[in-house]
């Protein structure tokens, strides 16, 4: 597949389209018109206020009959001759041509008051159109219509706008292995998800999705969906069997219904998309996988979408950030990396997430993407990089980093810190304890979630907050004591009883500097037993979870982990020993408030009655200050 960078793939795509496609218009209700696009320039057809109209509650004067009042010769005013009663709003006639607030009125009686200061002509007073002049431009064509819009069209008369009408856009997903989602998936299965996520879009750009049912892999019923889509709808996506396989058809079909203007493009993820045109009408092939289509949708659909609704998605904030590992790129593409953004001490961090296309979750947890662009190699550690955010700068600014080891409570601390302190967010990412550490050291996290056995001193965490912080005041917030384990299956079959029953089976290990493995290896020193009379010792999984998961899917007997993995993943679990999981932190930061905000929830006994629902937890020292 021959690719063209992406910036020439759109522009040769935006030009053919702007040679097909017609905009079309329908009228809309004023009332429900918000966020609709006016086709042209809507004028008032009424002046707003209408008539002379009083700005306060009072009297209306003539302003002439005021002249010689002040404070030495106050002037007693009748009712009815020179005044009459007002309120807000009401129309002003002739000859009265001024108002007098009620609360600058002396000794007002039935029909008569005293006013202490002359007043001018049309004091309190919002003459005829104001506001708005009848003939006047309300507003210009292709603007998108606020909440106020809605207000100033109705004030000027206007019940109905004529607005763009909003593109159809056909969505097919295809693939033999796809399923609905609302089935069971066995294995081979594909839970179709990318279409919902593209009617998602089409709708957040203006557009008016039609979801179809998909199609396996078979030429013609394809070709059928596809012609059929190009009927009833402004624009078509086809999904997946864009790239080379022996079932990927989507190109040779729009070959054979249309023309295709582009079929790769140097961009990763997103390859393999196509572009063509179908009997007038835009149809785009997306890649099958959902971090490659969504790049492809905001790259190449969503401009089309554009021209069709009238929508301007304004492009991304762009934001500066310190790159917390070397990133590295081929010099043909250009690379859309996920990066989870940080502040801390005043420095924002941006740390690369999953870099596959099929990592859906890369997306979720990111707060933007750092490109690095066709003809770069990348990025070094340490450099300053662009980043396109997603998220705003103020929640990133809000939101505590947690980097280091991982355990189910970060969950729960994740998800109850925005519901006890609103605006507030707690992102952590899983490297294992010491990488934490270097972590912290760098600048790069508030915290680090750590549990790592002093061998020497039998004590955790401490010595090695002293040992790798000598230069830095450091606190360890206290977290929970956990039971630490052997994770087996269900029934436990091989009947693993203790660290010595590791050495005749297939084991899977932790990363190193995971406190899990620190753990082990201290254990294993305790029995006698060399690592290399592990088999697996070699193996690494980087989280408790990843280890359960093997031990389910039988790519493993046994790992050690905490009791939560195992009960979360229904396994059986062999307690070995109790350990303690604290966070790492600066002393200075104990005066955030997020830290403290952090602190707060930890020692909260909605986070604790969590926990202990979880099980294997105990809670008694959580929240509590160190200092080391
Ligand atoms: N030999 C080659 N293989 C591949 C190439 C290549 O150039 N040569 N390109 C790779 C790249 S890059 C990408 S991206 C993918 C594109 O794949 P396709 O568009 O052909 O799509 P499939 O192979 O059918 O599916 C890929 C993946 O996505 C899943 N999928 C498909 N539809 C959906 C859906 N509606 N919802 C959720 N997930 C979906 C599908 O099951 C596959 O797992 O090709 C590489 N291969
Ligand atoms: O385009 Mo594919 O997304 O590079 O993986």
């Amino acid at each position: 597949m021959n690719t063209i960078p992406a910036e020439e793939a759109a522009a040769i795509y935006r030009n053919a389209v702007l040679k097909v496609m017609h905009r079309e218009t329908q009228m809309v209700k004023t009332e429900e018109s918000l966020g609709r696009i006016t086709a042209s320039a809507v004028y008032a057809r009424y002046c707003s206020p209408l008539y002379n109209a009083a700005a306060m509650d009072g009297i209306a004067v003539i302003s002439a009959h005021t002249a010689t009042a002040s404070e030495v010769t106050p002037l007693v005013l009748k009712q009815g001759v020179d005044y009459q009663v007002v309120d807000t709003g009401d129309p002003v006639r002739m000859p009265y041509d001024a108002v007098i607030m009620a609360e600058d009125l002396l000794d007002a009686e039935e029909d008569s008051v005293k006013i202490t200061a002359s007043v001018p002509a049309w004091q309190h007073i919002r003459p005829v159109g104001e506001d708005i002049v009848a003939g006047e431009m309300l507003l210009a064509g292709n603007h998108k219509i606020r909440p106020i819009d809605i207000g100033v069209l109705l004030s000027g008369g206007i019940v109905e706008i004529e607005a763009i009408k909003k593109p159809k856009a056909g969505i097919i997903p295809t693939g033999t292995e796809i399923i609905e989602a609302d089935q069971v998936p066995r294995e081979g299965d594909i839970i179709e998800s990318n279409s919902r996520m593209f009617a998602a879009m089409t709708e957040s750009s203006g557009g008016i999705p039609r979801r179809y049912p998909p199609i396996p892999d078979d030429y013609e019923k394809i070709k059928h969906a596809v012609q059929g889509a190009v009927k009833e709808n402004d624009i078509v996506i086809v999904n997946a069997g864009s790239s080379a396989g022996t079932e990927d058809y989507t190109v040779h079909i729009l070959k054979e219904l249309g023309e295709v203007l582009v079929h790769g493009v140097a961009i990763k993820p997103g390859k393999p998309v196509i572009l063509s045109i179908v009997e007038g009408k835009p149809v785009i092939g997306l890649p099958g996988y959902p971090v490659s289509a969504y790049i492809d949708f905001e790259n190449f659909v969503r401009p089309v979408m554009d021209l069709y609704s009238g929508e301007t998605n304004s492009s991304r904030n762009v934001m500066k950030a310190v790159l917390s590992k070397r990133l590295v790129s081929s010099l043909k593409h250009k690379e859309y990396v996920r990066v989870k953004v940080g502040k801390v001490d005043d420095r924002f961090v941006a740390s690369p997430l999953a870099r596959g296309a099929g990592a859906a979750m890369s997306l979720v947890r990111a707060d933007g993407f750092c490109i690095i662009e066709k003809n770069s190699e990348g990025y070094e550690a340490g450099e300053t990089v662009s980043v396109e955010l997603f998220r705003d700068i103020e929640e990133i600014s809000n939101t505590v980093v947690a980097i280091g080891s991982h355990d189910l409570i970060l969950d729960i601390l994740a998800d109850r810190m925005p519901l006890t302190h609103p605006g507030i967010y707690l992102s952590s990412t899983h490297v294992g304890s010491m990488a934490g550490l270097m972590a912290l050291k760098r600048g790069e996290a508030h915290i680090a979630p750590t549990h790592l056995l002093d061998e020497d001193t039998g004590v955790y965490n401490i010595p090695y907050l002293k040992r790798l912080f000598s230069d830095r005041d450091m606190v360890l917030i206290k977290g929970v004591r956990r039971i630490q384990g052997i994770i087996v299956k269900k029934g436990n079959p091989l009947g693993i009883k203790e660290i010595r029953d590791l050495t005749g089976v297939n084991y899977v290990n932790r990363q190193r500097g995971a406190g899990t493995r620190v753990f082990l290896d201290y254990k294993l020193k305790e029995a006698g037993i060399a690592p290399s009379e592990v088999n697996g010792y070699d193996r690494e999984a980087a989280t408790h979870m990843a280890v359960a998961a093997l031990v389910k899917n039988g790519g493993a007997d046994a790992g050690m982990g905490i009791y939560s993995a195992a009960k979360a993943m229904d396994l059986d679990f062999i307690p070995v020993g109790e350990e303690e999981y604290d966070f790492a932190t600066e002393k200075k930061n104990l005066e955030l408030p997020k830290i403290q905000a952090f602190i707060e929830v930890l020692k909260s006994s909605g986070f604790k009655e969590k926990a202990m629902t979880i099980g294997g937890y105990e809670l008694s020292m959580a929240g509590e200050i160190i200092e080391v």
